[in-house]
């Protein structure tokens, strides 16, 4: 399959004509005849965005999502690649688990997919899983997402161990101790108020505070998940300051969403962690534009109507992401005047492939280059459709708000995995 996109801008600025044969970027002047034109005048071609942290449920969730229906919410949101978080059933803590993951992958995905392998056995923190055998079938990224690694020995060896792998720990930073397992909202007059278990902000930065100084003393390389508190933007600052090995990613619903959507205690906007006040959303924000937080990453979670028709306090945690993540970023950070377009592809593609070493993808559009991309309408708007969704759940925090509706095409490999 051969493409021809005429008339694109680039992130920054420059209007070029593109070329896609064989799976790469070649040169528009060799653009085969028969090669399908596509007319971008007016759209922006930005390299395919890269997601750090999605829940593909699958293998052990498929009433929640697969491979195939996450990829594809992949490939509407412009991502060209997921790394897949390790929370299934089994739990990928085994190179051999890593590699039926693969499996499944390779026969049904829309979008590379780079397994995450947790870093203890079953994610229970107390033994070190398979991290060398899930290395050398290419994972890079190490995380026990949806349970903290709380014990710090543990965590100093997993930093330590992985040092010359390359791999990097991702924390779910929650003190088990201060925001327990019924912890589901932030701690405030609003957690008072409802009756619902308080999940204070130092429940979080403290367990960074103390990892990033087990990332110094260890020269290991370390990621904080999620980070949603002024604190811990404070805290990764500090470590950055000082030349640790750190990064930070923040989601697209910390970014927009705030504490009083629970009020009504719809069970959609139960996650972790809890959605925060104004204050730290607007800390988020700085730190995203100032480049203290690295990457934007979804922390798509998808959840069956049947895990979330609870008491607000027992129905599972999480929300959908992939398909608005970058609808959300456009409108919190770019059109607010936060951050240009360049620096939304760095944070979106560029940082995350440098974080996760997925040397194929957050490329420059250039020829040559692997051909991953998205086509984005930077002024289209439409207000978001649950049910108009390519992932199996509906539990999407953005109903019927209205939002940037960006996302025109995506390429992967070459070949177009969705288009409006
Ligand atoms: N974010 C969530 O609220 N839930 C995630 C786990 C996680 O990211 O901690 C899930 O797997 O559902
Ligand atoms: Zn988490
Ligand atoms: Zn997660």
């Amino acid at each position: 399959m051969s493409l021809l996109i005429t008339g694109a801008t680039l992130a920054d600025g420059t209007t070029t004509d593109l070329a896609v044969a064989d799976g790469r970027l070649i040169d528009p002047a060799d653009a085969p005849a028969d090669a399908e034109r596509i007319d971008a005048a007016g759209l922006l071609a930005l390299p395919g965005l890269v997601d750090l942290h999605a829940h593909l449920r699958e293998p052990g969730h498929e009433d929640a999502e697969t491979v195939d229906s996450g990829t594809q919410a992949a490939a509407r949101g412009g991502y060209t690649a997921v790394f897949a978080m390790p929370n299934l059933d089994p739990t990928t803590d085994t190179g051999e688990a890593v590699a039926h993951l693969l499996e499944i992958v390779a026969r049904d995905a829309h979008c590379e997919v780079v397994p995450i392998g947790a870093v203890t056995k079953g994610r229970e923190g107390t033994e070190l899983a398979e991290l060398g055998l899930m290395a050398a079938r290419g994972v890079t990224m190490f995380s026990d997402d949806g349970a903290c690694v709380d014990d710090a020995l543990i965590m100093r060896r997993a930093l330590t161990y992985l040092k010359p792998f390359g791999g990097v720990v991702a924390q779910h930073a929650q003190d088990p101790r201060l925001a327990g397992p019924g912890a589901c909202c932030h701690e405030s007059e609003i957690s008072g108020r409802l009756g619902l278990p308080g999940w204070p902000s130092v429940a979080e930065s403290t367990i960074i505070a103390r990892d990033v100084q087990l990332a110094e003393f260890t020269g290991g390389r370390y990621h904080a998940c999620h980070i949603s508190t002024a604190e811990s933007v404070d805290v990764i600052r500090w470590a950055k300051k000082r030349g640790v090995d750190v990064t930070a990613e923040v989601t697209p619903h910390h970014l927009l969403l705030d504490t009083p959507h629970v009020e009504g205690f719809d069970t959609t906007f139960k996650v972790n962690p809890p959605l925060r006040t104004s204050e730290h959303i607007e800390a988020l924000r700085e730190a995203l534009a100032d480049g203290t937080i690295d990457v934007v990453a979804t922390d798509h979670a998808p959840h069956a109507q049947q895990d979330k028709d609870h008491p607000f306090d027992v129905a599972s945690p999480g929300m959908l992401g992939l398909e608005q993540s970058l609808a959300v970023v456009v409108d919190v950070m770019v059109n607010s005047g936060r951050m240009d377009w360049a620096t939304l592809v760095e944070r979106m593609s560029a940082a995350p492939a440098r974080i996760g070493r997925l040397a194929t993808q957050g490329r420059p559009l250039a020829v040559g280059e692997p051909a991953h991309l998205v086509l984005v309408d930077p002024s289209r708007r439409a207000t978001v459709d649950r049910s108009a969704s390519a992932s199996r759940s509906r539990n999407n925090p953005y109903h019927g708000v209205d939002l940037p509706d960006p996302v025109q095409l995506t390429v992967w490999r070459g070949g177009v995995t969705w288009r409006r």
